[in-house]
Parts: C-alpha cells; sequence; structure tokens
C-alpha cells in the first residue's frame, strides 16, 4: 500500500493530501451506505485521532461530519509539532471549526451519554508496537454500546497480522474502512466486524 501510494504521489498523479481527503470522504460514504438511516439524523461523533497519517484521515472525517450537521467532538493523541504534514493540514483545517481536545488512553474521556458513532482514527498501518497504554480506553469504547468505525485498521492490530502481535490490545470496531486493498490482518478481524474496501484512486 505504501509503495502503491508512493508511486502514485512520485507519478504526479496525486499528492497525499488529496489521497487524505479521498481517505476521508470514502470513510463518510461507507457510514453512510452501512447505517443509512443516521446519514439523515445527525448526531454526536466523538472523533480520535492519532499521531500519523491515519490521525489525519480522522480530522477529515471530522470536517466531514461536522460539514453534514453532525456534533463532533475531537480528541488528538499526539503533538502538532510531529504530525507528518498531510495531518497537520487537516489538523489546522480542523481546529477552524472547532476544538482539539487531548486524549489520555488511561482515562478515558466521558461516553455517557454514549456518543451515536465513534471514529477510530488513532493509528494505521504505521503500527509499530502494542497499544499497551489504551487498553483502558479500548475497554471503556467497547462498553460504551456506540458503533465504532476503524479507519483503515483497527487500532491497534498489526496491519501484516504477524503472530506476536494477534494478542496485542485493539480497538473494537463495527466496521472497518479500509482503502485500495484489504490487508493482511483484515482477513482475520472481517468476521466479528464488517469491512468496506474503498477506492480512492490509486
Ligand atoms: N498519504 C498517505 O500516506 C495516506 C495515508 N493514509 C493513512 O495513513 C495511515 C498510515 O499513516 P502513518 O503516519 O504511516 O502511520 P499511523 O498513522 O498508522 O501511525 C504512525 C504513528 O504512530 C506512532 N506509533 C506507532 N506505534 C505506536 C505505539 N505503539 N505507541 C505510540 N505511537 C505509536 C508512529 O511513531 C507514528 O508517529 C494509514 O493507515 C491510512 O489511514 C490515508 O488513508 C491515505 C493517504
Ligand atoms: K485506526
Amino acid at each position: 500500500m505504501r509503495a502503491t501510494e508512493a508511486a502514485a504521489i512520485a507519478a504526479g498523479r496525486v499528492t497525499g493530501l488529496a489521497l487524505m481527503e479521498r481517505a476521508g470522504a470514502a470513510t463518510i460514504t461507507a457510514i453512510f451506505e452501512t447505517w443509512p438511516a443516521r446519514a439523515a439524523a445527525p448526531g454526536h461523533a466523538l472523533v480520535l485521532c492519532g499521531p500519523g497519517n491515519n490521525g489525519g484521515d480522522g480530522f477529515v472525517v471530522a470536517r466531514l461530519l461536522a460539514a453534514r450537521g453532525w456534533q463532533v467532538t475531537v480528541r488528538f493523541f499526539g503533538r502538532v509539532e510531529t504530525q507528518p504534514p498531510d495531518a497537520r493540514v487537516n489538523h489546522d483545517r480542523w481546529a477552524e471549526l472547532g476544538p482539539v481536545l487531548p486524549l489520555d488512553p488511561a482515562a478515558p474521556p466521558p461516553l455517557s451519554p454514549a456518543p451515536d458513532l465513534v471514529i477510530d482514527a488513532l493509528f494505521g498501518i504505521g503500527l509499530s508496537r502494542p497499544l499497551e497504554i489504551f487498553a483502558p480506553l479500548f475497554a471503556a469504547l467497547g462498553a460504551c454500546g456506540a458503533p465504532v468505525v476503524a479507519v483503515d485498521l483497527p487500532s491497534g492490530r498489526e496491519a501484516d497480522a504477524r503472530p506476536e502481535a494477534a494478542a496485542w490490545p485493539a480497538c473494537p470496531a463495527d466496521l472497518i474502512v479500509t482503502f485500495h486493498r484489504a490487508k493482511p490482518a483484515h482477513a482475520a478481524l472481517a468476521p466479528g466486524a464488517m469491512l468496506r474496501v474503498m477506492d480512492i484512486g490509486l
């Protein structure tokens, strides 16, 4: 996936920022195709953004949900100083619309009343080690009753499905929205969650 994206960008066919916008838009499409009733009845969405480009996708999703009338709460685990450029641009675009609240994985945010939608844009294919500190947050999300949408991968899942990663803590997911092609990890995940593979023009 990284090679495909890099080739498309290097060939000048698309920019990383355009791919990120398409990924965010594709996530919105997948959500409202999966739950059509929600498209007609905007509610409250909690969007969790991580430090990298997966978080960047999340900032796009937050902005697009707000544009459709949703009340959106964005919580960010990361630092703007270390965000990749495309993610920073989308952090800043969201920040013009609403606050960016901090996320402490060890002290889950208020989840009662439960949001109508949770977007997991914490980590994607860039996860490199287990997310032990996120276990309390993942448990709280699993218990709150809100549908959870994983952007690209449920955070904590290792994209190549390395055997030792099977026991890593991972975010619950009711819908997984991935881009261009499914990754090896998706094969082991899809039975419990709906999987949508969306085209982003690659
Ligand atoms: N233009 C593009 O590349 C597009 C990418 N897409 C999305 O981007 C992610 C992959 O983004 P990347 O920045 O490479 O990785 P992540 O966002 O998944 O996270 C990396 C980030 O997290 C840090 N990290 C890794 N493991 C841990 C850990 N256990 N604890 C704390 N921090 C951790 C790491 O250092 C990095 O900073 C991909 O999944 C897509 O969602 C777009 O979809 C398309 C365009
Ligand atoms: K994710």
